[in-house]
């Protein structure tokens, strides 16, 4: 759990603005800040984090005070149990790509890990470039991929996939995911993607104006807005006989959803099956996966 009363006054382009966050966010999840540009995010990370001191209020996580104004406490950034990627990637620009990520080792870690770590984000071919020569979405990976070296208890991710092509944000996503689920960490992430939200958030966090304006899980954040979500990539782990219809429940990466089907619209589905889940999470249907 990561309690976090924040206080701070922001010079905007538009004037002043408090930042006012006041928020228990839950242990072991993955959850999601969304909203306008200048709404705060980033500031709120960058607190988090210990490179921007806020005027007022506390950050207690998993039980560790970080910073606490009364009681005139500041962890050190290197000192907060915190990987984090920021859109600015801060890596040293002459080093390369495998320095960088060595210099984030702990002293019991082996290089094992950080070559298993280049081999799972495909970044073995760039191992021994400079990061100054590298592409901004070559440095996201790199930037990310640093994040994770010392598998925090708790990551901050700001739009961490942002610059990538969509098949690498993809690949990116099950990572995180797979990453999430193997290290129990909970991470706080930054995303304008409602698909990717979607996928990988338990909750989200809307902000708007320096306050949090809405909160909840991605679908009842979305539904609201009837976005539409396009085929998205999920498993049948259930089908149930409910008089007359089915309901089939699928897991999209870290959410499940459960949606209602005719008899004759479930012929040919069985559990297990990898779909499609097509359109708005309101109206959702189902389509069988091409494979390439
Ligand atoms: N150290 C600081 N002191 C005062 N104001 C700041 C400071 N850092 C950022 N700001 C201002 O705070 C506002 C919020 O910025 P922030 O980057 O937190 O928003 P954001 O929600 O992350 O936006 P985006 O989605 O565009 O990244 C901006 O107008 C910015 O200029």
């Amino acid at each position: 759990m990561i309690e976090l009363r924040l206080i701070k006054n922001l010079n905007t382009p538009n004037g002043k603005m408090e930042l006012k966050i006041d928020l228990s966010i839950p242990k072991g999840e993955i959850s999601t800040f969304y909203g306008e540009s200048g709404a705060g995010k980033t500031s709120t990370f960058r607190m988090i984090g210990g490179l921007l001191s806020p005027d007022d209020g506390h950050i207690v996580a998993n039980g560790d005070t970080w910073w606490d104004k009364s009681k005139k406490i500041n962890i050190k950034p290197q000192d907060r149990k915190v990987g984090f990627a920021f859109q600015d990637h801060a890596l040293f620009p002459n080093m390369t790509v495998r320095q960088n990520l060595e210099y984030a080792l702990k002293n019991h870690q082996t290089k094992k890990e950080i070559d298993d770590l280049l081999k799972e984000m495909e970044l073995g071919e760039l191992q021994d470039k400079k990061t100054d020569m590298l592409s901004g979405g070559q440095k996201q990976r790199v930037s990310l991929a640093r994040a994770l070296v010392q598998k925090p208890s708790i990551l901050l991710l700001d739009e961490p996939l942002s610059a990538l092509d969509n098949n690498m944000r993809i690949k990116l996503q099950d990572f995180i995911l797979k990453f999430h689920k193997e290290n129990k960490c909970t991470i706080l992430l930054i995303s304008h993607d409602i698909k990717e939200i979607v996928k990988l958030s338990n909750k989200v966090y809307v902000l708007g104006n320096g306050e949090i304006i809405k909160s909840g899980a991605p679908s009842q954040i979305f539904e609201q807005g009837r976005v539409d979500i396009v085929k998205l990539e999920g498993t049948i782990k259930g089908i149930q006989e409910k008089g007359e219809s089915y309901n089939v429940s699928i897991s999209i990466g870290n959410n499940t959803i459960s949606i209602p089907m005719a008899r004759e619209d479930i012929k040919g589905y069985s559990l297990g099956d990898t779909i499609l889940v097509n359109s708005k999470i309101t109206d959702t249907t189902i389509s069988k996966k091409i494979k390439k």
